[in-house]
C-alpha cells in the first residue's frame, strides 16, 4: 500500500521523504521489521522505541513514524506525530482496510466478569449457528484455534490483524474484552464496536489510572466507539454514571440489573451451590434460565450476555440453550476436588470486590471452615497498598483461616507485599498464616483442612504460571492440590 494511503487521516506535524513509496507492512517492534516496513517508534514504559530506529533501518525500514526530533538517514520517509500509539492504531486500521466495518464486534469492559460473560455470549451465538471469534484474557480464539496474547486486549496492529483474519475465515461476530489499559493507550482506537457492554467498576489498576474517576473515564471511552447498542449494568454505581453519559448517544441503551428497574431483569431467582435458575424478563418476552455457576455474580454475567443476544435478535429459546450449555469455566468458581462437604475451589478473584462476592457466594454452602489461600497482585505503590488492605479486610471478614502468599509478584518484592497484607489482617483481627511460596501455602491449607472445610484458592484461576521477577514459572494449582491430597488418605478416593 502507498505510504500516503497508509497515513490517510492521520494527524502529523512534519514529513520528510517520498510519500508515494510502497509500504510492505507495519511494525512497532524493531525486531519485527522486514524490508519495506513502516516502523512506529513508541516511547514505552520500560524503554524508548526511538532508541531502535537505527536498528529498524538496518533491518530494512523504509519509513518511520516518531514523536521526537531525531536526525534520520537520507532516503527514509519520516513523519512526526503527537502520539505514536494513536498513529499506530490509525495506520493499522488503514493498512487492513478497516476490518471492523465488516465484522459484528462486541466489546466488553468493566473490572470483573468480562471473561465469564464472553463465554456466555459465545455459547449463545454458537447456538444461533454463528461463527464466533473471541479476544481476551484467555487468548484469541479464531475457528477454535487458540492464539496466546501478550495482553488481554492486544496492541492495535495485532488487533487489526486478528480482525482481518476473522473476516478472511468467515467469522460472523467477534467478542472481545477491552481493558482500561487498552482504552487509555489507544489500542482499540479507530475500531468500530456494534455493541459495548459495561459490567461493573471497582478499584483495580490504580497504578495506571491514579484514581477511580480516571479509571472510569478510561472505561467510558469504549462507548464513544459503539454504533448500535450500549448494554449497561444499572445496579453498578459507575454503570449509572455511564448511563447518564451515553443516553443521548446514537447507540441504543439497553440496561440489565437485579435491584434497579432495567430492560433485562430476573425474577424468581433460586440459588444453589451448583448454580442458579431464574426467569429472565426482556422486551421480547420471558423464559426460565439455568446458569451452571453459583451466585449473583453469574446472574449478572448471564444477564449481560442475554442483553447482548437480545440486541442481536436471537430468540429466547436459543438464548436459554446457550446459557445452559456453559457447564463451567476454567478457574472460575471451579470445584477442583469434592468429597461430600469437603471442597477445594480455584477462582480468578484478584480484586477486593471479586473476592468479597466470591466468598459471600460460597459461605451459605460451607459446613466447616472457609480456608482461603490468597495473595495480592499489585505494585508496591500507594494504590497497591489500598488493594492489599481491601483484600485483607475481605479475607478477615469471610474466611475462618487465611493463608497469605504470593500472586505474580513480578518485579516487586513479595515479602513487602505479604508483610503489608499481614499488617492489614492484624488490624482486622483475621486468623492467618503467611507463606512466601504459593505451593507451600496450598500444601499447608490441605494439611490443616478438616472433613467439612472448603479451601478457596483465589487469584490465579485458569493461569498455569507464576511470574516472579522476569521469569514465568510453570505453576499448576490442580496438580499441587492432588499431590497434597495424597497425604490425606481419607479424601483421595474420588473427586
Ligand atoms: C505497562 C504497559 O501497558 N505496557 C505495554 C506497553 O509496553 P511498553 O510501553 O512498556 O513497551 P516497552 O518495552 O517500553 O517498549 C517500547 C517500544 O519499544 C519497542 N522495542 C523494544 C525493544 C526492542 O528491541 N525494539 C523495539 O522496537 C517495543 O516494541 C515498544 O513498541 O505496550 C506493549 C505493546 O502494546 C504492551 O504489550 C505492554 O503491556 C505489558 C506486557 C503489560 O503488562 N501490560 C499490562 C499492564 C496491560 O496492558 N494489561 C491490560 C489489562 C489486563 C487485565 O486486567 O485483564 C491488558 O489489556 O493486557
Ligand atoms: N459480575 C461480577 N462482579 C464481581 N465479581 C465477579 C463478577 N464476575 C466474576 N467475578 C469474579 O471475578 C473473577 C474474574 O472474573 P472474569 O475473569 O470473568 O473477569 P475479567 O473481567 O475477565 O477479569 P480480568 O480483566 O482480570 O481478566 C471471577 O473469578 C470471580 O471471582
Amino acid at each position: 500500500m502507498l505510504l500516503t494511503s497508509v497515513v490517510q487521516d492521520m494527524e502529523f506535524n512534519k514529513i520528510k521523504g517520498n510519500m508515494e513509496m510502497d509500504i510492505t507492512g507495519i511494525a512497532y517492534d524493531s525486531r519485527e521489521v522486514v524490508e519495506g516496513s513502516l516502523f512506529v517508534a513508541i516511547s514505552g514504559f520500560s524503554v524508548d522505541g526511538h532508541r531502535f530506529i537505527n536498528k529498524a533501518i538496518e533491518q530494512g525500514a523504509a519509513a518511520i513514524i516518531l514523536e521526537k526530533e531525531i536526525e534520520i538517514t537520507e532516503g527514509i520517509a519520516v513523519l512526526q506525530v503527537p502520539n505514536s500509539r494513536n498513529a499506530l492504531a490509525r495506520i493499522s486500521a488503514n493498512f487492513y482496510n478497516n476490518p471492523t466495518d465488516q465484522l459484528n464486534v462486541i466489546g466488553l469492559t468493566g473490572t470483573n466478569g468480562k471473561t465469564s460473560t464472553t463465554y456466555f455470549i459465545k455459547s449463545i451465538f454458537e447456538q444461533a449457528n454463528q461463527s464466533v471469534g473471541s479476544i481476551g484474557t484467555i487468548g484469541t480464539m479464531i475457528n477454535n484455534k487458540l492464539i496466546q496474547n501478550k495482553n488481554t486486549t492486544p496492541e492495535s496492529l495485532n488487533l487489526q490483524q486478528f480482525f482481518t483474519k476473522m473476516n478472511d475465515t468467515k467469522v460472523d461476530s467477534c467478542i472481545m474484552e477491552v481493558s482500561s489499559h487498552a482504552l487509555n493507550l489507544d489500542r482499540v482506537a479507530y475500531s468500530k464496536f456494534n455493541i459495548g457492554i459495561f459490567t461493573n467498576l471497582s478499584p483495580d489498576h490504580l497504578e495506571l489510572h491514579k484514581n477511580m474517576e480516571e479509571y472510569f473515564f478510561a472505561k467510558a471511552k469504549l462507548f464513544e466507539l459503539t454504533s448500535d447498542f450500549n448494554v449497561i449494568n444499572v445496579d453498578d454505581e459507575y454503570g449509572q454514571k455511564l448511563i447518564n453519559i451515553v443516553k443521548v448517544r446514537q447507540a441504543k441503551l439497553i440496561t440489565y440489573g437485579i435491584e434497579n428497574s432495567a430492560d433485562i431483569f430476573p425474577t424468581d431467582i433460586e440459588y444453589t451451590f451448583e448454580g442458579t435458575t431464574y426467569t429472565v424478563n426482556t422486551p421480547a418476552g420471558s423464559i426460565r434460565m439455568k446458569v451452571n455457576l453459583p451466585g449473583a455474580i453469574y446472574v449478572y454475567n448471564s444477564l449481560a450476555a442475554i442483553a447482548c443476544a437480545y440486541c442481536n435478535d436471537i430468540p429466547l429459546s436459543v438464548i436459554q440453550k446457550g446459557i445452559q450449555e456453559v457447564g463451567g469455566i476454567d478457574g472460575r468458581m471451579e470445584v477442583v476436588y469434592r468429597q461430600k462437604d469437603y471442597k477445594i475451589m480455584v477462582d480468578f478473584s484478584h480484586t477486593e470486590d471479586a473476592l468479597e462476592k466470591a466468598l459471600t457466594t460460597i459461605k451459605p454452602y460451607v459446613k466447616g471452615r472457609i480456608i482461603l489461600v490468597f495473595g495480592v497482585y499489585a505494585d508496591t505503590s500507594e494504590s497497591g497498598r489500598d488493594k492489599r488492605y481491601g483484600m485483607a479486610r475481605v479475607a478477615s471478614e469471610y474466611a475462618d483461616l487465611s493463608i497469605v502468599t504470593s500472586d505474580n509478584p513480578k518485579q516487586h518484592d513479595p515479602n513487602v507485599i505479604i508483610e503489608e497484607i499481614a499488617g492489614a489482617m492484624d488490624e482486622h483481627q483475621g486468623d492467618y498464616k503467611t507463606f512466601l511460596d504459593r505451593k507451600e501455602a496450598i500444601e499447608y491449607a490441605v494439611e490443616v483442612s478438616n472433613e467439612n472445610d472448603t479451601i478457596f484458592i483465589a487469584g490465579k484461576g485458569h493461569e498455569r504460571t507464576q511470574i516472579i521477577g522476569d521469569q514465568e514459572i510453570p505453576f499448576n494449582e490442580s496438580e499441587i492440590i492432588f499431590e497434597a491430597l495424597k497425604s490425606k488418605k481419607y479424601f483421595v478416593k474420588s473427586k
